[in-house]
């Protein structure tokens, strides 16, 4: 029988909503969660599931992000440590795993993460087999391809951040040897992320190197 209450809170739709697009993060610790703040503000999903081992860390930055909803256009965030709560990602972007601690490269993660990419990749594809993927965790490089392998799917579905990070730090370092801003400085570093990345001076091109062309002698 219905009740008022029941009547009340009752949903005016009658059906629950379908995401068109879902993004799923693994690992809600530091990179996690700058990648939900920065989906949510940007607007990029209509659904954001979070998934990590710690359930008390997952309860309370999930309940963060929830209480935020005020802010931004696309709030429905979900979690749990079952990845059923991924089904259906359009896009899966991988952060979990250990970190470096000091003295350790991030090739001294490699046997750590590669136990839990063997675990979770497995899962990711059960519940969203047309996925694409972004992977951070490191060494972020080797575990792209790890990625690729154990999943199965086309190359072009697997991303790994690479040596974006390598890239903003230049740019950024440039910009502030010069007084502008990085967004005017172009220049990348390439090769794998971290120690042996290469910064390839001669793509460096930035706004203050063209005041600095030296005129053509005669004009
Ligand atoms: N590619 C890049 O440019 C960068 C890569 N990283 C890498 O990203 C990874 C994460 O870094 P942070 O967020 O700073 O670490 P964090 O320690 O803050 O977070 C890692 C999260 O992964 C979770 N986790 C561990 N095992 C899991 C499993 N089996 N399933 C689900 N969740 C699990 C932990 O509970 C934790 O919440 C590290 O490997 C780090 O080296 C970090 C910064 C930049
Ligand atoms: C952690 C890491 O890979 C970085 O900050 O470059």
């Amino acid at each position: 029988m219905a009740t008022v209450q029941g009547e009340l809170i009752k949903n005016l739709t009658s059906k629950e909503s379908v995401p068109h697009n879902k993004i799923s993060i693994v690992g809600s610790g530091s990179v996690g969660m700058a990648c939900a703040i920065s989906i949510l503000m940007r607007g990029l999903s209509d659904e954001l599931a979070l998934v990590d081992v710690n359930e008390g860390r997952l309860k309370g930055e999930t309940m963060d992000l929830q209480h935020g909803s005020l802010f931004v256009k696309m709030p429905k965030v979900i979690s749990s440590k079952d990845y059923q709560v991924t089904a259906n990602s359009n896009l899966v972007i991988i952060t979990a795993g250990v970190r470096q601690k000091k003295g350790e490269t991030r090739l001294d993660l490699v046997q750590r993460n590669l136990a839990i990419f063997k675990l979770m990749i497995s899962d990711i594809m059960t519940h969203s087999p047309n996925c694409k993927m972004i992977i951070v965790s490191n060494p972020v490089d080797i575990l792209t391809y790890v990625t690729w392998k154990l999943s199965g799917i086309p190359q072009n579905r697997v991303i790994g951040s690479g040596c974006n990070l390598d890239t903003a730090r230049f740019r950024y370092l440039i910009g502030q040897k010069l007084s502008i801003h990085a967004g005017s400085c172009l220049g990348w570093v390439l090769g794998e992320h971290g120690d042996s990345g290469v910064p390839v001076w001669s793509s460096v091109r930035s706004e203050a190197a063209a005041i600095w062309t030296p005129p053509v002698s005669g004009t």
